[in-house]
């Protein structure tokens, strides 16, 4: 365990800050998330976004060309929807001088989007700024495979009748089976394994149990059910209506009735028959985006905002690709030590449900005291974090996880839970395939 946390990296600013203003999380919004049923969804990427932008933006005192920039993460990106953040800031009506670029950094692209615009605002460059992602991961393209890419050419460059009858009989049926980009999207081309099969390292190495694991995932299930129940969501997941009129107003991957027993009869999903990976304790493939309004001090005072959250500050690290499910421990470790805090001095945690066993694996990291000593330069373990602190409305596996989306809703998540709640501190973080995590610190005014 200690051994191969001895590579990870966290990243910090190299150079003094010029300014330091304080950066506000002002409103936000997402559409519900949509699973993935195995054909096209009625929402692309940029669909997504104007679905909940438009109503998130109708509610603002000010008007929607009033934004500085709009920064919008996304993984797959369409390719008729080329930068979807302009597309979507156009959509939206925030006028043609609306600058709008669009971030990717895997699952950290929502919340890129949205350490972007904190750094711009803190450090003097802009006002006011839409952050958001946005991920339709049911329009993942079929890529045809480079062979036949090759043979088309080849077909296409034939100069003679001879050249091209000799490229015809090259052809061969089995060239043209497509390939899934999402299933190559979802695997690390360094690591060469699935991001589930990352989740099944984790699980070995911190002794996970499927029955852990399992409890987990329906506890996520039982807590974003009682969150709909209540009504918690509101005003933060805003309904969606697909071209032909059907209403969209839940987070649909959610099962109430689900239990322990049951996820116990399905089959390993990346590693079968051993694996304990499954569809019922991973991450649910869906559709959605998220929207997080962020304002510098005069912003706020110019509109008569009504800020629900200060971001404090941000983390990134780095790690190996096979174990990026712990990278949350690394970002948000960081952020601690940095803010003099321990696990239990946040009130609440949104660490992203990538899958089950790989946010147990987190909380076992900061229990281990020889993990803390060598990977987080600590002298003691970190302790344990108090689970009626994380995720307390349900996480990605019953909410779902569109990829570029999820690290914004967390954040917006945080900022309205700590509000409802009257609690004050609030830490957000995610893993990233690839070996990366994001992690920021909110503090609700
Ligand atoms: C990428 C980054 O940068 C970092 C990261 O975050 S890594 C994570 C990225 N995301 C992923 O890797 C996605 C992980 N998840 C998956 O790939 C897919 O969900 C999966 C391959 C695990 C399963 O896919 P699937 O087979 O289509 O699953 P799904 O349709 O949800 O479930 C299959 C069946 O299992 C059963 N099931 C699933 N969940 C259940 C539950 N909670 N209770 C009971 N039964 C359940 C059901 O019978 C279900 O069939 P129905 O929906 O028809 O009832």
């Amino acid at each position: 365990m200690a051994q191969q946390a001895k590579k990870t990296r966290t990243r910090r600013e190299a150079a003094p800050r010029t300014k330091d203003r304080k950066v506000y999380l002002v409103d936000g919004a997402r559409t519900p998330f949509l699973k993935a049923r195995g054909r096209p969804g009625p929402f692309s990427p940029v669909d997504l976004a104007v679905q909940c932008g438009r109503p998130l933006l109708l509610r603002q005192p000010m008007p929607a060309d009033a934004f500085d920039q709009v920064i919008l993460g996304c993984v797959n990106v369409v390719s008729s929807e080329m930068n979807p953040a302009r597309v979507a800031a156009l959509r939206l009506g925030m006028g043609e001088a609306m600058p709008a670029f669009t971030v990717q950094i895997n699952c950290g692209s929502g919340m890129q989007s949205i350490d972007t615009a904190y750094k711009y605002i803190r450090d003097g460059d802009s006002d006011l700024i839409l952050a958001g992602g946005t991920e339709a991961l049911s329009h993942a393209p079929m890529v045809m495979k480079s062979e036949a890419v090759e043979w088309l050419a080849g077909l296409n460059a034939a100069s003679s009748p001879q050249d091209y009858v000799r490229q015809l009989a090259g052809f061969s049926p089995g060239q043209f089976k497509p390939e899934i980009s999402l299933a190559k999207g979802l695997t690390d081309p360094i690591a060469g394994l699935s991001m589930g099969q990352t989740a099944e390292i984790l699980a070995k190495q911190f002794r996970i149990s499927r029955t852990q694991a399992d409890e987990y995932a329906v506890s996520s299930h039982q807590r974003l059910a009682k969150a709909q129940e209540e009504g918690w969501l509101e005003g933060e997941v805003m309904p969606a209506i697909s071209p032909d009129g059907e209403l969209f107003d839940r987070d649909d991957g959610v099962r109430a009735d689900t239990s322990v027993e049951a996820l116990a009869k399905l089959r390993a999903a990346f590693e079968p028959p051993y694996g304990q990976v499954t569809p019922g304790n991973s991450s649910q493939v869906t559709d959605g985006a998220s929207w997080v309004i962020l304002a510098s001090e005069e912003a706020v005072k110019k509109y008569d905002l009504k800020p629900s959250a200060v971001l404090v500050d941000s983390h990134w690290s780095a790690l190996e690709p096979e174990i990026m499910g712990l990278g949350p421990v690394l970002s948000s470790t960081a952020l601690l030590k940095r803010h003099k805090a321990g696990l239990n001095d946040i009130d609440l945690w949104e660490i992203n449900e990538a899958f089950a066993a790989q946010v147990l694996a987190c909380l076992r990291a900061w229990e281990d005291r020889e993990f803390c000593r060598v990977a987080l330069g600590l002298d003691e373990a970190m302790g344990t974090l108090e689970t009626e602190r994380l995720n307390i409305d349900g996480g990605a596996v019953a909410i779902g996880h569109p990829v570029g989306t999820s690290g914004n809703r967390i954040v917006l998540h945080m900022m309205n839970a700590l509000k409802r709640k009257g609690l004050k501190r609030g830490i957000a973080t995610e893993c990233i395939g690839g070996g990366q995590s994001g992690a920021m610190l909110i503090e609700a005014v």
